[in-house]
């Protein structure tokens, strides 16, 4: 991959092959998944057969920087299916264009996973997201920028995340970070990269999928020495939703945590302790529940599986 900072790249149509100079692979770009602050990504076919997730970048040293990451990570987390594939440049009408390829994840944002199948998921969702981030904690790594669209949910909640190349050393800044997810927006921390600043994030992502009207309304009405997380928990509180979520929201915030397998077991718990927070099966209405009973019985099975295991 090149160095030195690209022009803008304009978004390439579906049917575009790719070759890369230096290791010779081709892709032929299918779509567009994603346009991001540091490039676009595509869901690519490599060299006639499988599937990848192709970033394109705007600027070849942040792009680099982001495989690095990748890299180090796939290193570090050696007995899962390495994420990054290839790094190159390809050629393209004439100019040098810098990119890496990834493992394509399928699922949909956070945020339209809960629109679509039920708040019920919060709790499987939130569990192996927090489960997740216990292994990049332990492996020496802070997330950063949790937002719903870097937490992908496939089929049956299953949950990965999305934007590594984003993430930061424990002990050093955070690299990336999405303002409404922010600790030092809110006034609750720094933004040195510790595990709390994760927990943070994932605090803000269930507060914007649940609530995520009142959450705009008042980061647009909020002066900003106001910010804080009380006005947060104002929210959790007068929630129905989040309400049973009251005592991890406010540990989440403060960083109260002895690490983050215990934040994932005390999501847990707090799912176990309050019924409000479990599939409700007997508020389904009978029309509703004759239309949609195949949905229902899997989350429900899912749920019980995770709550019981
Ligand atoms: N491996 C992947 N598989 C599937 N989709 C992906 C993958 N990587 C990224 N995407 C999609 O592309 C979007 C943008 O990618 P990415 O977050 O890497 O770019 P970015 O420039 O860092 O964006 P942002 O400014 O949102 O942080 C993601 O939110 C996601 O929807």
């Amino acid at each position: 991959m090149t160095t030195s900072s690209e022009a803008e790249v304009v978004p390439l149509p579906p049917g575009t092959i790719l070759r890369g100079k230096w290791n010779g692979n081709n892709y032929r770009l299918e779509k567009l998944v994603g346009l991001g602050a540091n490039g676009q990504v595509y869901l690519a076919t490599s060299n006639g057969y499988y599937k990848c997730a192709l970033k394109l970048g705007l600027e070849a040293a942040e792009l680099q920087g982001e495989a690095n990451i990748l890299a180090a990570l796939d290193s570090s987390e050696k007995k899962r299916r390495p994420f990054l594939l290839d790094v190159d440049d390809a050629l393209f009408n004439g100019r040098e264009v810098p990119f890496y390829c990834m493992r394509y994840i399928s699922g949909v944002p956070v945020n339209a996973y809960v629109q679509e199948h039920g708040s019920q998921w919060i709790g499987v969702i939130g569990y192996r997201l927090l489960e997740r981030l216990s292994q990049l904690h332990e492996a020496g790594w802070v997330f950063g920028d949790i937002k719903s669209d870097n937490v992908l949910v496939g089929d049956y909640g299953k949950v990965e995340l999305v934007d590594y190349g984003g993430m930061s050393a424990i002990g050093r800044s955070v690299r990336q970070f999405t303002e409404i997810y922010d600790r030092g927006y809110w006034s609750a921390g720094s933004r040195a990269a510790d595990s709390a600043y994760d927990w943070f994030s994932v605090g803000m992502l269930w507060i914007h999928a649940v609530d995520s009207k009142r959450l705009m309304h008042l980061t647009k009405t909020l002066l900003p020495q106001n910010r804080h997380p009380s006005e947060l928990m104002k929210l959790v509180r007068s929630h129905p939703r989040l309400k049973p979520l009251e005592r991890w929201m406010e540990k989440a915030f403060s960083g109260q945590f002895a690490d983050t397998k215990d934040a994932a077991r005390q999501w847990r718990e707090t799912f176990q302790q309050s019924p409000a927070n479990k599939p409700a099966a007997g508020q389904v209405p009978m029309w509703m529940a004759s239309l949609f009973a195949a949905t229902v019985v899997l989350s429900l099975t899912v749920a019980a599986v995770w709550i019981f295991q």
